[in-house]
């Protein structure tokens, strides 16, 4: 299986990896082309509305129905169980998971660390990282609980899918929609990231309002693979996260086995460096939402289940003003993960790989030695911020951080001591 792509985003795309598979002017004929099975893959209610119906038909060697009945596995460190804990108004800060020594595929190297709502309430998300050391050999994975966002920091990965193959490296995205199959090769022997499971409604680019119709993410930098199959036959297994557990069946062929395919429900991935980063000219640091790539609204307008932001490079320039991110208390829930360099609120101890979590209504924001710095920097020069990209989750519900995320050796206990060293400086005449 080879990646080639097309670009834009939810397109009604059309591609055959045979030509002469995709039927003219119907979905479902009466036989379909080179003896292929036709099978739709409806990602919104069959009624969902124009502008949000997401569905595509899949023209395919043999259909999804075809495999052996599923057995619930053990619960491993992949799961959805929010309610462990109370939830904590702690500011939380991780260490990189250590690459994993034993041989751990992708789904083998997914942990949970938090999240909110669940699958049954089809709100909510998982945010979980994973570290792996192997490729998924002989097996492969789907997600009928959530859309789920990838975001590589360390190591290629190939993910081969259903409907074709992404390549995708660290500082760009992979989004995957619900229940569509997958494997995820390593190219480089080693990888992590963090995936965030989506519960709510897809991803979608945010309005631009005043900004006009260009600029943030643009659509066509999207990338939506070819169709792209595979015949292989053997002892295979399927494994299935439904209802915040796992289940395993035996399938004796690769479930990518799709020919060709039409359709606005697709994976896609996108290049985090294609952003066109929007910021002040004049004076003040703007609300992180400017740096909004792709969010799931809720049911109440302008209040996100889920908003994926970047901080990517850019510059500063703002006059008589605190130019990194202010002191500030947010009702959302703010997860951040590092993917390279140094973030501009934190002048150590948030590493690439690493993890902070700033529940609803907790006090952060700069660390006091970069309160310090930016308090006495010389405004007449603008600052280029390069070599860097931080991401953040952000989410109307409180994050609920899981047990073994707080028993993790990669907890930093003593974060809050990040702040402690800010001084009093007021001087009342
Ligand atoms: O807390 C953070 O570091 C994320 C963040 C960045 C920013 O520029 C403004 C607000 C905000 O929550
Ligand atoms: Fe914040």
């Amino acid at each position: 299986m080879t990646s080639s792509y097309q670009s834009g985003f939810g397109n009604e795309f059309a591609t055959e990896a045979l030509p002469g598979t995709l039927p003219e002017g119907r979905n479902s004929p009466q036989r379909v082309a080179h003896g292929l099975y036709a099978e739709q893959l409806s990602g919104t209610a069959f009624t969902a509305p124009r502008h949000s119906n997401r569905r595509s038909w899949l023209y395919r060697i043999r259909p999804a129905a075809m495999h052996q009945p599923f057995a619930l596995l053990d619960d491993g460190a992949f799961h959805n169980r929010f309610e462990e804990l109370p939830a904590t108004p702690n500011q939380l800060r991780w260490n990189p998971v250590p690459l994993p020594v034993v041989a751990t595929d992708f789904l083998d190297g997914l942990f949970t660390l938090a999240g909110n709502g669940s699958a049954a309430a089809q709100t909510g998300i998982g945010i979980h990282v994973y570290a792996a050391n192997q490729s998924m050999q002989g097996r492969f994975f789907y997600d009928a609980d959530a859309e789920l966002l990838i975001v590589p920091q360390h190591g290629r990965l190939r993910i081969a899918t259903e409907l074709g193959v992404l390549d995708v490296e660290p500082q760009e995205i992979a989004v995957i929609p619900r229940g569509i199959r997958f494997r995820v090769e390593l190219i480089d022997g080693s990888a992590r990231g963090y995936v965030c499971e989506n519960f709510g409604a897809a991803l979608r680019l945010p309005d631009l309002g005043p900004i006009g119709s260009n600029g943030l993410a643009n659509a066509r930098d999207f990338l939506t693979p070819v169709a792209a199959f595979e015949e292989d036959e053997g002892d295979f297994e399927l494994v299935a996260k439904f209802q915040g557990r796992l289940w395993t069946a035996a399938i004796a062929h690769s479930p990518l086995d799709v020919v060709g395919w039409h359709g606005n429900y697709a994976p896609y991935k996108y290049d985090l460096r294609r952003f066109n980063t929007i910021g002040s000219i004049s004076y003040d640091h703007p609300d992180p939402s400017i740096f909004t790539v792709l969010t799931s609204p809720s049911d109440t307008p302008g209040t996100a289940n889920l908003d994926f932001v970047i901080f990517p490079p850019r510059w500063l320039v703002a006059q008589d003003t605190f130019r990194p991110p202010w002191f500030h208390r947010n009702i959302a829930s703010e997860f951040m993960g590092l993917i390279a360099g140094v973030y501009d609120a934190k002048a150590e101890g948030f590493l690439p790989g690493g993890a902070s979590l700033h529940n609803s209504m907790t006090g952060h924001g700069p660390d006091a030695d970069t309160f310090d710095k930016a308090s006495t920097a010389n405004l007449a020069q603008p600052h280029v911020i390069v070599d860097t990209m931080a991401f953040m989750f952000e989410t109307r519900a409180v994050i609920r951080p899981v047990r073994q995320a707080l028993a993790a050796e990669t907890l930093q206990r003593d974060y809050f001591q990040c702040w402690q060293g800010l001084r009093k400086n007021f001087k009342p005449a």
